[in-house]
């Protein structure tokens, strides 16, 4: 199988052009390719395939498998590899994902992709579409114990489930611990993607992220909008644009209250292409 392993913000995804190649068991693929001692080494699997609505179509795997419905990092990395490897001349393109189809615009430099804003859509509060269980309507600044201690919660859909957590410091967060704890809590039916925040000052915040079927990454695109909505509803920041700094690198997100939708803009980098015998 030929293969492109690319990264967001150092979130890096095994790319398959499914314009040439056929994938028979994307699940099992993704648990092969992902893993870091065996494999190539990544968070997951993303194919890039034709689509009938949109000008390409965009499924993701986790490492462990499971399929996502949507991947902001991923999604930018789609647009370069579209561009770069000449799939497209466009500069604004759409994809489609199980989260319904994304307006993407590329910034190219030296004839290649740089950057990639992002129509992520409208961020979800409603529990029961997240899903969350809860006998409120929206999760926002609920405390919840993990481990006996006590975290304030707010569950934000990007297309995929996020629990936004505040923490004053995240240096000594023990995250193989507490994040498989609250991904795997009863209150979310599908698992979660955890992102646990400190705020840096009123426009900017820190994050890191434990996400579903990945465990800790460098980076989450859908997170750091999710974090970053957050922050802005519980008014730990001012207002957009806020700037999320990951382990990876940084994302800026604007939520446009007029259109009640988020944008993303961030980096998309080419590591290497191979070919794998699976
Ligand atoms: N890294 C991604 C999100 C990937 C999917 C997630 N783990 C899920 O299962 O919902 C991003 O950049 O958004």
């Amino acid at each position: 199988m030929k293969f492109t392993k690319m990264h967001g913000c150092g979130n890096d995804y095994v790319y398959v052009n499914c314009f040439e190649e056929k994938v028979e068991d994307p699940s099992e693929t993704a648990i092969k390719v992902s893993d870091r001692h065996f494999g190539i080494g990544s968070d997951g699997l993303i194919l890039i395939k034709p689509s009938k609505t949109a000008d390409f179509e965009m499924e993701m795997y986790n490492a462990d498998g499971s399929e996502g419905s949507m991947c902001g990092n991923g999604i930018r990395c789609v647009a370069k590899y579209v561009y770069d490897f000449g799939l497209t001349d466009q500069k604004n393109i759409r994809v489609a994902t199980k989260s319904g189809i994304k307006d993407l615009e590329l910034t190219v430099e030296g004839e290649k992709v740089s950057q990639v804003r992002v129509n992520m859509g409208e961020p979800v509060f409603e529990a029961e579409k997240i899903p969350v269980l809860s006998e409120t309507n929206q999760v926002i600044g609920e405390p919840v114990t993990v481990e006996g201690r006590e975290y304030y919660m707010t569950c934000i859909s990007m297309g995929n489930p996020h629990a936004v957590v505040p923490l004053k410091e995240l240096e000594n967060l023990k995250i193989e611990e507490t994040g498989p704890k609250f991904e795997k809590m009863e209150s979310f039916p599908d698992r979660v993607n955890t992102e646990f925040v400190k705020v840096l000052d009123r426009h900017t915040i820190q994050m890191r992220v434990w996400e579903r079927g990945s465990g800790e990454t460098y980076a989450c695109g859908t997170g750091a909008c999710a974090a970053a909505v957050a922050a802005i509803t519980n008014h730990w920041v001012e207002d957009s644009p806020v700037k999320v700094k990951l382990l990876g690198g940084d994302l800026e997100i604007f939520w446009d209250h007029a259109e009640n939708t988020v944008y993303m803009t961030g980096p998309a980098t080419i590591v290497y292409s191979g070919e794998i015998n699976l």
